[in-house]
């Protein structure tokens, strides 16, 4: 089995949704996972923030805004009435509900359910979709299978047992569709993987099947060495390992989620990133084949803060680097890089919705201080102990630009830098210039 992720511009329009038809039937039986169409989870996100303000003309604005572009979408999907009232009648029904929150309590719950419409949405348009084509497909729910536990981490063991079991129970079917992104919690209720989170979901369903292959299906043709939308004439590459490829999503390569390839890795499933538009294009990818030494690519993480705790009396006292580690774990807030003096520790954390809580326990051992609109910038490679000038290299490039801190030796994969947001694009090109 395969499971194929297509992204929100893969299926942003009735034109993309045919051409996806297209790859997904080749008579196998496969997995499609579906993120929303481009632009609906934003939209669906603004609507929230007007609900939340009780701005119910802003919301109604933008709910109608929205439903016609879905009504247009429908007229160009289907070839038949039949299908094309179909297809109304279920844009009518998931936008009677999204209205429905324009007269009630609006809360962080409420939030969630309407964020999960656009998978809802997506998934159903292309099993109708497939249906008028004569392709036999099923919609297997995500809220049926997919699941986070308390701690907002994936529930493998329930998500392995309940896929299958929805597999088994629709045994005579040919193409499975299911939602990228939505969840449930602990509690039953509607959730989702954070922004960015149908690879996630196309990971997590590809281990709980053992799939021969997880594919992710967007609108680049694969992983690049530089970030494309800042620098020109980045290229794909063909073959990057999982831990490589896990730095680049966790240091800002928008093409994949930060989690989503750690659970492959672990059940050692190839992913391929492979472009929608051009899909006899190589793409991308990506195992557990170490391949050759040296610097591969470059990813930039923004929104990042430095905390940096100065304190004579405490730094050389052991214990001291645990009472910090437990303040940050305290208010569950990942630390990303770190680097110690005999005076001071600086860490940078990408968090923020506990930083003066942080910072007030913190000012118990020393003066903290705390820098914002930085950018953490990570070459990514296969950097073995014994080869020399990788740090030169990258130093070199960044020669005229002011570097916070710096991360090297921490694993055999990963550079990072830290830098002003200000100056990362610069940073991004330099590099791009002296490293390939
Ligand atoms: N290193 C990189 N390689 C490829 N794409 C990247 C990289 N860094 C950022 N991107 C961006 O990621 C985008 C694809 O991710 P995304 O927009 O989330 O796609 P989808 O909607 O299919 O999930 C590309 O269009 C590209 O601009
Ligand atoms: N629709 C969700 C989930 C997702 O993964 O979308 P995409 O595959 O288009 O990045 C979002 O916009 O966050």
């Amino acid at each position: 089995m395969i499971v194929l992720k297509f992204g929100g511009t893969s299926v942003g329009s009735a034109e993309r949704m045919k051409e996806v038809a297209l790859l997904v039937t080749n008579g196998k039986k496969n997995i499609v996972v579906l993120s929303a169409m481009s632009g609906t989870t934003n939209t669906l996100v603004e609507i929230a923030g007007y609900l939340y303000k009780k701005n119910y003309e802003g919301a109604i604005e933008q709910i109608l805004g929205l439903e016609e572009k879905y009504n247009k979408t429908i007229e160009e999907l289907y070839y038949s009435k039949e299908f094309k009232s179909k297809g109304r009648e279920l844009i009518q029904s998931h936008f009677n509900y999204i209205k429905s929150f324009t007269q009630d309590m609006f809360t962080i719950y409420e939030e969630k359910a309407i964020l999960a419409q656009g998978e809802l949405i997506s998934t159903a348009l292309f099993h109708f979709l497939l249906q008028e084509q004569g392709i036999n497909s099923c919609l297997i729910p995500a809220l049926n299978f997919m699941r986070i536990d308390k701690e907002n981490e994936p529930d493998s063991f329930y998500i392995k047992e309940n896929i299958q079991r929805e597999i088994k129970e629709h045994n005579n079917c040919d193409i499975f569709i299911t939602q990228g992104f939505i969840c449930r919690n602990s509690y039953g209720e509607i959730d989702n993987l954070k922004r960015g989170g149908s690879d996630y979901t196309a990971s997590l369903v590809g281990v709980g099947v053992n799939a021969e292959e997880i594919q992710i299906w967007t609108d680049i043709d694969g992983m690049h060495n530089n970030d494309p939308r800042f620098v020109e004439n980045t290229y794909p590459l063909s073959h990057i390992s999982f831990d490589e490829a896990a730095e680049l999503a966790y240091f800002g390569a928008k093409i994949l989620h930060p989690s989503s390839i750690l659970p492959a890795k672990l059940a050692n499933i190839p992913v391929r990133l492979k472009n929608t538009m051009q899909p006899e294009a190589e793409g991308t990818l990506v195992s557990s084949k170490t391949g050759i030494e040296g610097i591969k690519a470059i990813a930039a993480k923004d929104n990042i803060t430095a905390v940096k705790i100065k304190s004579g009396r405490m730094l050389l006292a052991y214990g001291f680097m645990r009472k910090v580690f437990e303040i940050f774990e305290m208010y569950k807030t990942p630390i990303d890089m770190i680097t110690t003096s005999e005076v001071a520790v600086s860490l940078t954390i990408d968090e923020t919705q506990n930083l003066a809580e942080i910072t007030e326990e913190l000012k118990k051992f020393g003066t903290v201080e705390i820098d914002t609109d930085l950018s953490i910038i990570c070459i990514v490679g296969n950097f073995i102990a014994e080869s020399k000038g990788h740090a030169l290299q990258i130093f070199d490039a960044l020669q005229n630009i002011p570097i916070r801190m710096i991360s090297y030796g921490g694993s055999k994969h990963n550079v990072s830098v830290l830098v002003n947001t200000s100056d990362k694009v610069e940073a991004l090109r330099s590099l791009n210039e002296k490293l390939f």
